[in-house]
């Protein structure tokens, strides 16, 4: 009997669910945990929930533990093709008993989202209880920053249901088929008037590109499984270990810094040049991209890379790409990634739009985590780092392990020709003539220059070393190992109150 129950449960729900799965090229949640985990390494829990009162197989959900690469993992995949993966209170407690033992036993999480959300004709079992759905995202918020929490989406995350990804670290998406919405396309128009689609709305690319609720777009289930794989294979089980030390590669090396800081730079080629060749893995490359971030290794060992691109709207910060900045350099720190800053940033963004989006509290809160960051930070000033800019990429004022300048590089309160302008629109304005006026701009900029001279700022000790492009990468690797055993405590207190 329990052969054929087994049997049963391991078959999903009816025929047509499965059919009309596969003719959206999505794939039965079990082949989704076997392309996550090593082979024969998955031992399930739950299997039989549900299965005598109303036979739900699993009750819509595998819960278990395995390896991937070796290492151990706790899980959980929705089976859509039961009541479209909903949550009964069955579901709901084995999804909570899942991330308590990841939690427990110190383990990543992974999760494999394809669902409804709440079963609404459940709701009383397992809506507002103690351990009702409220409980998974509570768990979950207790399990941040102690284990890594990944999640690959291929269906919808519809409703609560959507909090599930919104909690993990990242979330790779697969592009046609995952969305995440709070309420339906029909229960939009019902609310508000607005007719629109899952896609539209919620879809893998809305999320992934303007809402920055997405971290990874991806082309197929595949690929959004090995994007999870990849994403744990640059973390430790949990906070309290080391980040795994791989292979060592040699670098490809770095580009030509253009002389002109006026002409666009591509630091994500600079950044891939610079570390171990194959290993930059880029974090949310659709969204804010006039800041990029991603893990690399350098020699082996994992750098989280936060890099300003002034191949997108100048490298110039913005809203998001504060908040992009803040959870990954809180990410790392979480997870003893030691932090690695690339400036070439005239500032943060200024005008009326921005004050209106609060660029400020989002500033304020990107220049907190780099403030609280206490895993080894280097900044190295590649180009320029203007204003606040200059603290917002761990200047020497937030407590970096280095600031290293390359030979290219500006540190100034703004650039000469806004500072110039700044002091001294009077004056200019009163000059009799264009030429009278171009020669005195020229000299007091060149007056300018010399105060910022990098070499002058070096020997004021505002920054640590000036190094060819060439050493760079040498200069990094014994910086970095120097800074492995730091003090990590950062104020006496339980946490600040940080602006959000
Ligand atoms: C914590 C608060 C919450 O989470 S409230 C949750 C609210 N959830 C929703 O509003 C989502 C409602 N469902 C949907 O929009 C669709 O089912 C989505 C998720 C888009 C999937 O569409 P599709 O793949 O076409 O499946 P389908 O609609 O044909 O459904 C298949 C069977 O599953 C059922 N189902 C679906 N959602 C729920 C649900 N939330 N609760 C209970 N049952 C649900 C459908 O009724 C359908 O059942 P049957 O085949 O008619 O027996």
């Amino acid at each position: 009997m329990v052969e054929g129950l087994r049997k049963r449960v391991e078959a999903g729900g009816a025929e047509k669910y499965h059919a009309a799965n596969a003719a959206r090229g999505k794939l039965f949640a079990r082949e989704r945990v076997a392309l996550l985990v090593d082979e024969g390494t998955f031992v399930e829990d739950g299997m039989f929930a549900n299965v005598m009162a109303e036979g739900l197989p699993a009750d819509g959900v595998i819960t278990g533990t395995a390896t991937v690469d070796g290492r151990p993992v706790c899980l959980m995949a929705n089976d859509s093709t039961v009541k479209a993966g909903s949550w009964g209170a069955r579901t709901v407690e084995k999804i909570i008993r899942i991330i308590e033992k990841a939690y427990d036993t110190g383990v990543p999480m992974v999760y494999l989202v394809d669902s409804a959300g709440a079963r609404i004709t459940d709701q009383v079992d397992l809506f507002p209880g103690r351990r009702g759905a409220g409980r998974i995202f509570h768990t979950q918020v207790r399990a941040s920053g102690s284990i890594p929490q990944a999640c690959a989406l291929f269906g919808p995350s519809a409703a609560g249901g959507a909090y599930i990804p919104a909690f993990c670290d990242v979330v790779a998406m697969v592009e046609g088929n995952a969305s995440m919405y709070l309420g339906s396309d029909r229960m939009v128009e019902m609310v508000t008037g607005e007719k629109t689609t899952l896609e539209a709305m919620g879809g893998a690319r809305v999320h992934c590109a303007e809402s920055g609720v997405g971290h990874f777009l991806c082309k197929t289930e595949a690929e959004a499984i090995e994007t999870v794989r990849r994403y744990l294979s640059y973390l430790p089980s949990n906070w309290t270990q080391p980040a795994p030390v791989a292979a060592a590669a040699d670098a490809t090396g770095l580009p030509e810094i253009p002389a002109s800081e006026r002409q666009a730079f591509d630091m994500r080629r600079f950044a891939k040049g610079l570390v171990d060749e194959g290993s930059f893995f880029e974090i949310q490359a659709l969204w804010a991209r006039e800041l990029t971030t991603g893990f690399a290794r350098i020699d082996g060992k994992p750098v989280g890379v936060v890099a300003n691109n002034s191949m997108f709207k100048g490298g110039v910060l913005f809203v998001d790409s504060a908040d992009k900045a803040t959870r990954f350099v809180q990410l790392c720190d979480a997870f003893n990634v030691p932090l690695l800053f690339l400036a070439d940033v005239p500032g943060f963004m200024v005008g009326s739009a921005v004050e209106k989006q609060g660029i400020i509290r989002h500033g304020a809160k990107m220049i907190t985590a780099i403030s609280e960051a206490t895993v080894p930070k280097i900044c190295v000033v590649v180009r320029k780092a203007y204003g606040a800019g200059l603290y917002a990429m761990a200047g020497p004022g937030f407590e970096p392990d280095a600031t290293i300048a390359l030979p290219t590089a500006k540190i100034a309160v703004m650039g000469a020709e806004a500072a110039v302008n700044a002091v001294y629109a009077n004056k200019i304005a009163a000059l009799p003539d264009d030429e009278t006026r171009a020669a005195f701009v020229a000299e007091k900029r060149a007056e300018y220059e010399r105060d910022i001279d990098i070499m002058r700022l070096a020997s004021e000790l505002v920054i640590d070393t000036v190094v060819e492009p060439g050493a760079l990468r040498d200069e990094l690797v014994r910086r970095f190992a120097a800074a492995t055993g730091k003090n990590r405590q950062f104020s006496r207190r339980r946490h600040g109150v940080t602006p959000v």
